[in-house]
């Protein structure tokens, strides 16, 4: 997308946010929501803030955005503090869950208004406009509105209204909760395709960890006003720094075990072999430690005689099917492709459990 105000150098936008922390005082009391919070953003890189509600990731957005200020900390965009820049002359914008959109203003005129704000003629507006309406696939909706839009073309608005201004930064709160899910997995994939080929840093704020994991380069992990772990999807979803990101970040069975710790790897015992598996650097000598197994990761069949446990229970997903195991290491969950019917297992059936070791994690217990 070639839009006008492309006169800033190609790799700007590097964002550092330097020890922010925000104290509310609330009914008397000091909350304290966003606590040492330190990140270094490369230019056109999409982070998003992922954690539980109340941990701070929309608090933290907003200081970034500039409507909240920081009580300690700083904020600096291409090694410059703008903690007392007004939001609007931050190079930034920011797309919001409810759109936002001007009501009694057409589809063209929401897009354009950022561009009338700053010195631009109306045939660069017009052509700015018009190569944004094309990249978010409005064309033909231009002089309605936003009352007589679909969710998702409501929100695409609310991205080219952002886009078209070429900020060095996108922020987006929660853009894609209003919508269904199918939309929703359409929106994420047009979100990155824009903020990629226009290279614009991007900081995203989402609870939905699978909305995390299909769009970042990196997903910052907040717990309680803190960053639990900074990562790419990757490494959060395999190697999780604790048992609250294994938890978080998808579906996890987690077993007791003694474990002794072994370069990298830890030695355990699980459905009765010993293995190796690897580690995280906490766990220590002596340790009873938790073995993290991926539902997926699982292998789960038909005992000829006693296996290492029994089905309890069965629930198809259609592309999968999920069965709750009874083992001696306590109750597991496997996901496994959906087989032909006549192979699905019933409640009570004794089955081996198996996987493989370097799919798997071990973690302190903490
Ligand atoms: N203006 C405010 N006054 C007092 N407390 C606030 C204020 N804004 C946020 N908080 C508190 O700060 C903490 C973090 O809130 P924040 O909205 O940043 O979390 P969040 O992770 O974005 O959650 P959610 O997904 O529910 O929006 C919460 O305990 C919240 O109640």
């Amino acid at each position: 997308m070639n839009l006008i105000g492309l006169d800033r150098e190609p790799r700007s936008g590097a964002l550092r946010l330097d020890g922010l922390t925000k104290r509310f005082a609330a009914r008397g009391e000091s909350v304290v929501a966003v606590d040492g919070v330190s990140l270094d953003i490369a230019p056109g890189e999409f982070i998003t803030l992922l954690g539980p509600s109340g941990c701070g990731k929309t608090t933290t957005l907003r200081i970034v955005a500039g409507f909240e200020r920081a009580t300690a900390g700083g904020v600096y965009l291409d090694g410059v503090r703008i903690d007392a820049v007004p939001p609007q002359q931050r190079s930034m914008a920011m797309v919001f869950q409810s759109y936002a959109l001007f009501p009694h203003m057409t589809v063209y005129e929401n897009i354009a208004y950022g561009l009338r704000l700053r010195d631009h003629t109306k045939a660069e507006i017009a052509e700015a406009v018009k190569i944004a309406l094309t990249s978010m696939n409005l064309v033909g909706k231009e002089h309605r509105h936003p009352h007589e839009l679909a969710g998702g073309e409501q929100q695409r608005v609310a991205l080219a209204r952002a886009m078209v201004v070429q900020p060095k930064v996108l922020l987006f709160d929660e853009p894609l909760s209003n919508l269904d899910a199918k939309l929703r997995g359409a929106m994420r994939a047009e979100i990155r395709r824009a903020q990629h080929m226009l290279g614009i840093t991007g900081l995203y704020v989402t609870h939905d960890q699978e909305e995390a994991m299909s769009m970042s380069d990196r997903i910052v992990v907040m717990h309680r006003g803190r960053i639990a772990q900074i990562g790419t999807p990757a490494e959060i979803y395999l190697r999780p720094a604790s048992v609250f990101v294994a938890d978080f970040i998808g579906r996890a069975n987690f077993l007791e075990v003694p474990a002794e710790p072994d370069r990298g790897h830890a030695i355990v015992t699980a459905f009765g072999k010993k293995m190796a598996v690897p580690s995280h650097p906490d766990v220590t000598a002596h340790d009873t430690a938790l073995l993290m197994i991926r539902p997926e990761v699982l292998s789960v069949a038909h005992a000829s005689r006693e296996g290492e446990g029994v089905i309890l229970n069965r629930t198809f997903h259609g592309a999968s099917v999920d069965y709750e195991i009874e083992t001696a290491g306590g109750t597991v969950t496997a996901a496994v492709p959906a087989p032909h019917p006549a192979v699905l297992l019933t409640e009570g059936t004794p089955v081996t459990v198996t996987f493989a070791p370097d799919r798997a994690y071990v973690l302190p217990r903490r």
